[in-house]
């Protein structure tokens, strides 16, 4: 397989050959492809050559003429960012998704200094997203095949080269302390303990509460650390909030985080004429549905029950044509210049987008006050960077 320079990391303009294209066929089909120019990028509606591709900018459309009809098809060609992966990646796991994810890293205040801890990997959707802003991943997954499969993966985007360390581990079990001797993707130089010196955690996991008091010696000391527990029921919110109040987290709040699509739509104002006419219009259409009926029985006791006999209603007093705006008639184009208008906001009726709870609190595990920090702070000499 071929490895990648980090396209999630750093961006390039040119589709070049040996490149993770992600191919954009509609908004709910999106294939990873890897560039070879050899190969062609079958659809449905015909085959797009790599060639094609090759050497166009990142964003561009590719057209080909469609077999049988001879119309266009085409396909987008785009660069990778965690977001597009996230809606096109294998899923092995459930996974987290942007709404989730955005806000989890901005309320831990993710950053390029940050050091994140990870339970577990899973299909690794979120790791892609910590990958591109943290300064350091520490990664975790039990499960020996997702644990391949994600290490492969992350070798193949070129994130284990950049900031992404995984470890085969049962973190509930075992902790989050990386020595030589386990298995994972992390190169030890001098020594043969990994200082993880974590100032966010993100546990995905179905039972946090066993993890939590073993990240005491993995977080940093010095900092305020900021803890996620991503859980889809109640009760394990419960569970968890009561393992951090036990070890010392603080600040805990649970968000629910729904998403909502809000429509601007123009809404037809009607008028107590229209409601009148429309009143008007019923007691027309009901009498006259029971002198039809009267007709048919008399049609029918004559023996004359041919249905040509039967008279049709007629026409109903409001033209179609004129649109009863409360009743039966022509449907009417939203925006239509002769009726009046509104703007309103219409909202989903349905929140499709609960995945989880999000239980999030801090930690301080040393309150000292370490006089040269808040001396350099007031000369403004300190290093801000950290
Ligand atoms: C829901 S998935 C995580 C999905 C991931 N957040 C993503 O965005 O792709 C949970 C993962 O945690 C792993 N897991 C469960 N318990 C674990 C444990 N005690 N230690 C390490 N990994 C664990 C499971 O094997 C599974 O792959």
């Amino acid at each position: 397989m071929t490895s990648y320079q980090s396209q999630f990391t750093d961006y390039k303009d040119l589709i070049q050959e040996g490149d993770l294209a992600l191919i954009w066929i509609s908004r709910g089909n999106i294939k990873a492809v890897t560039i070879d120019a050899k190969e062609t990028f079958n659809t449905r509606y015909g085959s797009f050559s790599h060639t094609d591709m090759i050497g166009k900018p990142y964003g561009s459309q590719i057209a080909i003429r469609t077999r049988g009809t001879g119309r266009f098809a085409f396909i987008h060609v785009l660069q990778p960012t965690p977001e597009l992966w996230t809606l096109s990646l294998p899923h092995r796991t459930q996974i987290v998704y942007t709404p989730d994810s955005s806000y989890i890293m901005q309320r831990m205040n993710c950053g390029p200094h940050t050091r994140v801890i990870e339970a577990g990997t899973g299909s690794g959707s979120f790791s892609h997203a910590f990958a591109r802003t943290v300064e350091k991943l520490f990664t975790y997954e039990f499960h020996p095949v997702r644990y391949e499969q994600a290490m492969q993966e992350f070798k193949d985007h070129g994130l284990l080269n950049e900031n992404v360390t995984i470890t085969h581990r049962d973190v509930c079990e075992d902790g989050f302390t990386i020595k030589e001797s386990d298995e994972t993707s992390a190169i030890f130089e001098s020594k043969n303990e990994i200082d993880l010196d974590a100032t966010a955690v993100f546990l995905d996991l179905p039972a946090p509460w066993d993890a939590i008091h073993h990240l005491d010696k993995v977080i940093a000391q010095d900092q305020q650390v900021g803890v996620c527990c991503f859980s889809p029921c109640i009760e394990q919110v419960d569970k968890t909030i009561e393992s951090l109040e036990n070890n010392g987290w603080t600040n805990i709040e649970m968000v629910e985080i729904q998403g909502r699509q809000y429509e601007s739509r123009r809404q037809m104002v009607r008028s107590m004429e229209d409601a009148m006419e429309r009143c008007r219009d019923i007691k027309r259409r009901k009498k006259e549905g029971i002198e039809q009926k009267r007709l048919r029985i008399e049609a029918e006791s004559n023996g004359e029950i041919n249905a040509s006999s039967v008279p049709t209603p007629r026409e109903p007093f409001t033209e179609k044509s004129k649109f009863n705006p409360f009743g039966k008639g022509t449907r009417v184009k939203e925006g239509d210049p002769d009726f009046k208008w509104k703007q309103v906001t219409k909202i989903e009726s349905e929140i499709k987008s609960h995945t989880s709870y999000l239980t999030f609190a801090t930690k301080l595990s040393s309150r000292t006050r370490n006089d040269t920090i808040v001396q350099q702070c007031l000369n403004g000499t300190s290093d801000t960077s950290k």
